[in-house]
C-alpha cells in the first residue's frame, strides 16, 4: 500500500450553473489528521461527499478521486466498490445518524453490518465476538455504562461519541468527519475532537475533519487544506496558518491587502490569482 491513502485530482463539481468546487487537488497520506477548513458555502461538505461516492463529480478527462489506492470515482462516473472496501472508510455526520428508538449498543452494532455475511446482517444477528467489540469500542469513547440506553436519550455529544464508536466498529482505517462538533458545546466539543485525536494517534487512522473552528484545528490537527469559494486557497501544516492567512481566507478585504503587500507563495496559498480574481 502506498504512503497516499487519500488522492482527490482536478475535482470539480457543479450544480445547475453554480460551480461550488473548482479544480481541487490534493493528497493525504495515511495517519495523518487534517482539518478541512473554510468559510460557509466555500464546498466543504460537497467534497467530502464526492470523495466517498454519494456526489458524483463534473465528467472531466483528469478528476478522480482514490482512496487507498482504490479509484472511488473517475471521470465523474462512480466505481464499483466492494461493501469490504466501502468499509474502509467511515463518515461522521453533524447530525450523528443515529437510530433514535435502538438502543446505544445496536447503533454501534450497527458498524458490523458491511462486513457480516448478508444473512445474518438482514437478520441484526449479532455474535458474541462482535457484541464484545461494540462494547469496547463504547469503552474507548468513555460511554460502556450507556450501552442499553435508547439513543435519543443521549446528550448531542454523547451521540456523536456513538457515532464514533460505531466508526471504531466498523473498522474504517480512514474516517471523515463532517463538522462534527458544529451541534456541541465547547466541553462536549473537545471531548469529541480528543476522542478524534486518540483513535488517530492509537491506531494510526487518518481522520479528515470539516471545522468551522479554527482554533480546534489548530490545537488538534497537523495539517489544515482550506477552501475559498470552491477552490484550494491553503494546503499545509497548521503551523503556518498565520492569522493573516486566516483573516485572508474568511475576509474577502483581507485576501486583497495580502496579495496586494506580500510576495505570493506558492508552496503554501495555492492559486492565489484565482482566489483573489474571484472576488
Ligand atoms: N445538492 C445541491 N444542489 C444545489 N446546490 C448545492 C447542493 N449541495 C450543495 N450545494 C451548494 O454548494 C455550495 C457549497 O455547499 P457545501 O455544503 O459544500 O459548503 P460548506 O463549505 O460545507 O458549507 P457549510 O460550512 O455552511 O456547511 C453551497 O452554495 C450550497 O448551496
Amino acid at each position: 500500500m502506498s504512503l497516499t491513502t487519500i488522492a482527490v485530482e482536478q475535482l470539480s463539481k457543479t450544480f445547475g450553473r453554480t460551480t461550488v468546487l473548482q479544480d481541487v487537488d490534493f493528497e493525504i497520506d495515511a495517519g495523518d489528521m487534517v482539518a478541512l477548513i473554510g468559510p460557509s458555502g466555500s464546498g466543504k461538505s460537497t467534497l467530502l461527499r464526492l470523495m466517498v461516492g454519494l456526489t458524483r463529480a463534473n465528467r472531466e478527462q483528469r478528476s478522480r478521486v482514490t482512496i487507498m489506492d482504490r479509484a472511488v470515482q473517475q471521470r465523474g462516473k462512480l466505481t464499483r466498490c466492494s461493501r469490504a472496501e466501502r468499509c474502509r472508510v467511515g463518515y461522521i455526520f453533524q447530525q450523528y445518524n443515529l437510530v433514535g428508538r435502538l438502543s446505544v449498543l445496536t447503533n454501534v452494532l450497527i458498524g458490523h453490518l458491511g462486513s457480516m455475511p448478508r444473512g445474518r446482517a438482514l437478520l441484526g444477528r449479532f455474535n458474541r465476538q462482535e457484541r464484545l467489540r461494540a462494547l469496547e469500542a463504547l469503552s474507548r469513547v468513555g460511554l460502556e455504562s450507556l450501552a442499553g440506553q435508547r439513543a435519543n436519550t443521549l446528550s448531542g455529544g454523547q451521540m456523536q461519541r456513538v457515532a464514533i464508536a460505531r466508526a471504531l466498529v466498523q473498522d474504517a482505517d480512514i474516517i471523515l468527519a463532517d463538522e462534527p462538533i458544529a451541534s456541541l458545546d465547547p466541553r462536549s466539543a473537545r471531548e469529541v475532537m480528543k476522542i478524534l485525536q486518540r483513535i488517530n494517534e492509537e491506531d494510526g487512522r487518518t481522520v479528515l475533519v470539516t471545522l468551522h473552528q479554527v482554533e480546534y484545528a489548530r490545537e488538534f490537527c497537523r495539517r489544515a487544506i482550506a477552501l475559498k469559494q470552491g477552490r484550494l486557497y491553503y494546503d499545509d501544516s497548521i503551523q503556518h496558518l498565520t492569522d493573516a492567512r486566516l483573516q485572508a481566507l474568511y475576509d474577502d478585504e483581507g485576501l486583497c491587502e495580502l496579495f496586494d503587500r506580500r510576495p505570493q507563495q506558492p508552496d503554501t496559498i495555492t492559486q492565489p490569482a484565482a482566489a483573489g480574481a474571484a472576488l
